[in-house]
């Protein structure tokens, strides 16, 4: 099996400022998606999790280095060293360019600021020394400027650069005779245009690449990643504004070195700079449309009725239930005629963008924007409202499958609720409890992206166009557990996803998915034919809480379906002849495989016949692992317990013999890392 390095992660710990995170996470996300998921990490992340193998750049954000030392210094320390120089990369943003520096001299004999000392991870082998411009003030603006650079060409191979341009400063330092360093591997990115108030020595630098072991390290001491469109002109004195203004002329030209800076590390920038996308309306539809009249009526205790309009006001998003009467205003029929200009965006999108006013193109607060609900009692949302997703497809193919299913399936898929983009289909219902206590079990929320898209523990679930994402509730009754354990759910979604592929349609049977334990759906990599080498493809997350007796579960699964991005994707599988995967399809055969092998759960528990299913699926029969926790011991892996669905395994002790030990392992989403064949038995 193969880890893609996937992960663009940002340092947020101790020392970070949100708003120089934020900016990071913005500019990065808008360069780099959807080939890779610009995650926020913490200094625990950091100094226990796992994160090097997946990690295709760490990022050091502005704020206050010593924050970063107390938290890092040592062992976190020694983690990104070793990281960087086995082939890693480390971009580091004026608090972080003096951390990755040997020595940090900031406001020396100025007081209070003054921060002096060397530094561990000494990726440029002198001093950065700061601030190059007077005048810092720590949470003010009151010393930002907008610095010119001179840019150094020659240092990049690729990319339209800039000669000069103006970026976003505020308190960073140089890189002081960074040119006596060429032959440690230092290369000069850019300088100063202006004098700078503190002594440079030979070749100071404002941006410096340091050549590390097998990877590399980029400093920069003022700040590329800060967009104008993000900076606000009155939060500061009168000089503000000016600043400000100067960092927009220049925008393209700070784009086009942030990308030039990126490639350089090795990092594969995206063809079109994404912007920041504004939500869809949410569409909720029913097989029989008689369905939704009836959910409405069920929901009056949650709705609350404000100036004549309807909300649910969940615990962490807001609903607006649209009327019949306001959808098609004169306003929105304007907006939904078609637009010169924007091929191939949809109606939808574009009457919201407009609408909402709330993209413009910067930092968004997702939760906080009132999530519109469109009931559609009559008829199902047309092409033209959801020209991403096929409805009439879907249910066309939900009843086709229901039928096959003789009678087993009618419940999962029937209430469907679609967006074009959303936060996290698990988010919207999990996060409010209110709601989904009052959604019935088999309520779907499927949407084309998720702008904020959860993996299990902290990871992030990267959900471009073409990628399958649901989220199913489900209502399992506490009385079930000693019969059905509710752990078995993930299990049973894992097997749906596997059999729902394989008998999609006549002539899949054979496509090669598997199950990873606990749930993660693998594929042979089509890139390397021949070799049996497995890249993952999609994953569950199943997030439970308690209400009436019942665990109220939301089953969330993505699926890289049609997509190139940001890993394979299951039509890439697909032998010459095979008609391609559609989402509506495929969408309503997970969701009727799913429901019969629950139900067949909920009568006779996890049986011989389930668990010979997932075994007859997984990669695992017979695999030797290591137990990392238990002193290198080897073990083989000999399937999962009836009781609480358990990885067990012998211990094998001489010459692979068994040692008569058994383990029962349970699954650690962040810590367990199968790539490596280790494991974690949790106690
Ligand atoms: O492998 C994992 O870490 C689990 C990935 C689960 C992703 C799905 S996509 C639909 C649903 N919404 C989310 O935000 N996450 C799940």
């Amino acid at each position: 099996m193969v880890t893609r390095k996937m992960n663009v992660l940002v340092y947020s710990g101790n020392g970070s400022t949100i708003e120089s995170v934020r900016h990071c996470l913005y500019s990065l996300r808008r360069l780099l998606a959807p080939n890779y998921a610009v995650i926020p990490v913490t200094d625990t992340v950091i100094l226990k999790e796992p994160w090097t193998s997946s990690c295709a750049l760490l990022v050091f954000p502005g704020g206050a280095d010593l924050g970063y030392c107390r938290s890092l210094n040592g062992e976190g320390n020694r983690r990104i060293e070793q990281y960087v120089r086995r082939g890693g990369a480390y971009l580091g943003f004026c608090a972080g360019a003096y951390y990755g520096s040997s020595r940090c001299e900031f406001e020396v004999g100025n007081g209070k600021l003054e921060v002096v000392g060397p530094r561990e991870l000494s990726f440029f082998p002198g001093t950065c020394r700061g601030c190059a411009f007077k005048g810092f003030v720590y949470h003010s603006e009151s010393g930002a400027k907008a610095v010119e650079l001179k840019v150094i060409k020659e240092a990049f191979k690729t990319g339209i650069l800039p000669q000069t341009f103006r970026s976003y400063y505020n308190g960073g330092g140089l890189f002081v005779d960074a040119g006596k360093y060429a032959d440690k591997g230092v290369e000069i990115l850019a300088t100063y245009a202006d004098q700078t108030d503190v002594e440079g020595g030979d070749r100071p630098a404002a941006v410096v690449y340091c050549k590390v072991g097998e990877g590399g390290a980029l400093l920069t001491g003022p700040h590329p990643e800060f967009a104008a469109v993000n900076l606000d002109p009155n939060s500061d004195g009168p000089g503000y504004p000016k600043v400000v203004k100067a960092i927009a002329e220049d925008d393209e030209s700070r784009v086009n070195f942030l990308k030039a800076c990126l490639a350089k590390l090795g990092l594969v920038i995206s063809q079109e700079t994404s912007s920041v996308p504004s939500l869809s309306r949410l569409h909720l539809s029913s097989q029989h449309h008689f369905f939704i009249s009836e959910l409405l009526a069920s929901w009056e205790s949650i709705i609350s009725k404000e100036d004549g309009e309807e909300y649910i006001r969940g615990e962490n998003d807001t609903f607006h239930l649209e009327k019949q009467s306001s959808r098609w205003s004169l306003g929105s029929l304007v907006k939904s005629l078609p637009l010169p200009g924007v091929s191939g965006e949809s109606e939808e999108h574009v009457a919201d963008q407009t609408a909402d006013a709330v993209s413009n193109d910067r930092i968004v607060d997702y939760n906080t924007i009132p999530k519109r609900i469109i009931p559609h009692e009559t008829e199902w949302p047309g092409t033209k409202e959801t020209p991403y997703f096929n409805h009439h497809s879907f249910y066309a193919n939900l009843q086709r499958y229901q039928r096959e299913g003789t009678g087993e399936a009618e419940e999962f898929g029937n209430t469907l609720l679609y967006g074009e983009v959303v936060t996290s289909t698990n988010t919207l219902l999990e996060k409010n409890a209110k709601l989904l206590a009052n959604l019935p079990t088999g309520f779907t929320c499927t949407a084309t992206t998720q702008v904020a898209g959860r993996g299990r523990g902290s990871n992030v679930w990267v959900s471009p166009a073409g990628s399958l994402v649901f989220s199913v509730c489900m209502k399992h009754s506490m009385a079930l557990n000693p019969t059905a354990p509710v752990v078995f759910i993930q299990y049973l979604a894992a097997i749906a996803i596997v059999e729902g592929i394989k008998s999609y349609d006549k002539g899949y049977k054979n496509i090669p998915v598997k199950l990873k334990w606990p749930n993660d759906i693998y594929a042979q990599d089509p890139s390397k034919p021949g070799k049996k080498e497995y890249v993952k493809v999609g994953g569950i997350l199943v997030n439970s809480s308690y209400s009436a007796g019942n665990y109220d579960l939301v089953v969330g699964i993505g699926l890289n379906t049609t997509n190139a991005a940001p890993t394979t994707s299951l039509n890439a599988l697909l032998p010459a002849g095979l008609t391609p995967f559609t989402l509506e399809k495929l969408l309503a055969r997970i969701l009727t495989k799913f429901e019969i092998i629950y139900k067949n759960f909920c009568r006779t528990g996890f049986d011989r016949k389930l668990e010979q299913t997932y075994y007859d699926n997984w990669l695992h029969t017979d695999q030797i692992v290591t137990l990392e926790a238990y002193g290198g011991a080897r073990a083989r892996i000999k399937g999962i317990t009836r009781n609480w669905g358990m990885l067990l395994a012998e211990e094998l002790g001489w010459e692979d013999r068994p040692t008569g030990k058994i383990w029962e392992l349970q699954s650690d989403s962040n810590s367990f890392d199968f790539f490596k064949g280790l494991l974690k038995k949790k106690a």
